[in-house]
């Protein structure tokens, strides 16, 4: 028949959902820790209205959007505007830097609109007043992450040989997983040095389900480089870019990879004025059940191999995430591959 797997230029396999071998996802996982899915089955009109509805909210006047829900202590979701959240540099930046200057601050060029689950687990869901479209859209394009996320776990416990399909369901009664549109604004003029649109970073649940718009997504492959993912569409239809968080990772005893990545402002053309375009993307972060207790998945358990990793709730994981993130640690991914 005909072959399901593709391979990309940053070695990212593309799959068909209608006719993935679990074979694939395992290899794609273990080496990769990104692949494509085509033929997902998620209503057009639903990625659309999302999309849409994100790219107007965004287009709107600073002083409107900030009247918006915003990210904050008690409330984890919301708009956080454009410099809001400093991040660790990249690599050049801190080698810019003389020892004891303390972590850097260079914030990414990025703003963000984002909605929690509505099943107890988090603060009941804040919307921007100003757009009724908005909210309807992102219904409905949340559930359909959800439903994707429910069949992708299945085909995980497919690739990862347990014997009941079901497996992760247990463990994702009442899930934790968070939709954020992300806005790259068009620049007129480049970004400091060193400073990124979104800086290294790996995800920190279960899954995410990405929707790009744009060139600029990296990741940092098991040979220690920054390579492109390239864009799928048009040629092999409709398409969403499937990674994993450091949960997922942990759960499989480090059989399946987090993967570092990135996102670059893409070189500039010669001879041309114009900076860089907008970007807008559309991240589905899947966080397991608060109260489910990771402990190394049994068919991961090779004979003889040490368990790196002591049991942990998910929640438990899912705050020391965030407290890091918030710490500004450094991603110490360079010192991991050298
Ligand atoms: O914009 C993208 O393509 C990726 C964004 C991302 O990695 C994230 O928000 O975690
Ligand atoms: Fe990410």
């Amino acid at each position: 028949g005909e072959p399901t797997c593709a391979e990309g230029t940053a070695g990212v396999p593309v799959m068909s959902l209608a006719s993935v071998d679990p074979a694939e996802i395992d290899r794609a996982l273990r080496e990769v820790g990104f692949l494509a899915i085509v033929d997902h089955g998620v209503d057009e009109r639903v990625i659309d209205a999302a999309w849409r509805t994100a790219a107007e909210w965004f287009s709107r006047p600073r002083e409107e959007k900030a009247r918006a829900p915003l990210l904050g202590p008690d409330y984890p979701y919301g708009y956080s505007p454009l410099h809001s959240e400093a991040h660790p540099g990249s690599e050049d930046d801190a080698r810019a830097r003389a020892p004891g200057d303390g972590p850097p601050t260079l914030a990414d060029e990025k703003e963000m609109l984002c909605i929690g689950p509505e099943n107890g687990v988090a603060p009941a869901r804040r919307w921007p007043e100003q757009s009724d479209e908005l909210r309807v859209a992102w219904l409905a394009y949340f559930d359909a992450m959800v439903a994707l996320s429910d069949r992708i776990l299945e085909l995980f416990a497919r690739a990862l040989r347990l014997d009941d399909d079901g497996w992760f369901s247990h463990f994702n009664r009442r899930h934790a997983s968070a939709l954020r549109a992300i806005n790259y604004p068009a620049l007129d003029a480049d970004l400091a040095p060193g400073q990124l649109r979104s800086s290294a970073h790996t995800d920190y649940g279960a899954l995410t389900i990405l929707r790009v718009g744009g060139p600029g997504l990296q990741i940092f492959n098991r040979a220690g480089a920054w390579v492109d993912v390239p864009s799928i569409e048009p040629h092999n239809g409709s398409a969403f870019v499937i990674n994993l968080g450091d949960l997922m990772s942990r759960w499989t005893n480090n059989r399946w990879l987090s993967t570092p990545h990135r996102v670059v402002v893409p070189p500039r053309a010669p001879d041309t004025r114009a900076f860089a375009d907008a970007r807008q993307a559309l991240a589905f972060f899947h966080n397991m059940d608060m109260d489910a207790l990771i402990e190394t998945i049994p068919t991961c358990r090779e004979e003889g191999a040490p368990l790196r990793y002591a049991p942990i709730l998910a929640g438990e994981h899912l705050m020391k995430k965030h407290e890091a993130a918030t710490r500004g640690e450094a991603l110490n991914i360079y010192a991991a591959t050298a």
